[in-house]
């Protein structure tokens, strides 16, 4: 664990490879907040990085999404999932999954990306298996905006458990 004091000495490639996937795969997020340094607590980095997110034009923001792995998909057969990844869909419980419920959020997740151009993301660790499969297909019938916004309100938690796993809070 690093206090908020470590977290601002830290050189910026330093920086970068601490908190590279705090958002999935977003090392440019990471060098972006790296640069509003000094941060006073965990809080203050948070809200750093929420806002460097809601600065992202549209375009930028469906990219982030982009960067996410899908739920029990094929990187994760694979085992190609990142650290956190790996862990969070563990914590949801999403490799102890039936048969079923795996053909189930197969066939959802490709369904929502075939309609959105983009991967369902939910926070795992805030959710298990079930709640998992009712949010995939409650929000299929949302609007594409509707869904950006609530993808990105997703990364935010994703991002906030993730930080709070390394600054001490
Ligand atoms: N698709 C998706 O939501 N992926 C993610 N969710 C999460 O908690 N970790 C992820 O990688």
């Amino acid at each position: 664990m690093l206090t908020i004091t470590a977290v601002n000495l830290l050189d910026p490639a330093e920086f970068t490879r601490v908190f590279g996937n705090a958002v999935e795969h977003a090392p440019s997020i990471a060098a972006v907040l790296a640069r509003r340094r000094p941060l006073r607590d965990a809080q203050h980095l948070l809200a750093e990085l929420y806002s460097v997110i809601d600065g992202l034009s549209d375009s930028d923001k469906v990219d982030i999404l982009r960067r996410h792995p899908d739920l029990a998909g094929t990187l994760a057969e694979q085992g190609l999932l990142t650290a956190e990844s790996t862990r969070e869909q563990k914590a949801a419980g999403l490799d102890q999954l039936t048969e079923q419920q795996k053909y189930d959020l197969k066939r959802l997740n490709l369904s929502y990306r075939d309609k959105f151009g983009f991967p369902f993301v939910i926070c795992a660790r805030e959710n298990r298996a079930v709640a998992i499969l009712e949010g995939l297909t409650r929000r299929m019938i949302n609007t594409p905006e509707k869904e950006v916004a609530v993808g990105l309100a997703e990364v935010k938690k994703i991002a906030r458990l993730r930080v709070l796993d390394v600054v001490v809070a």
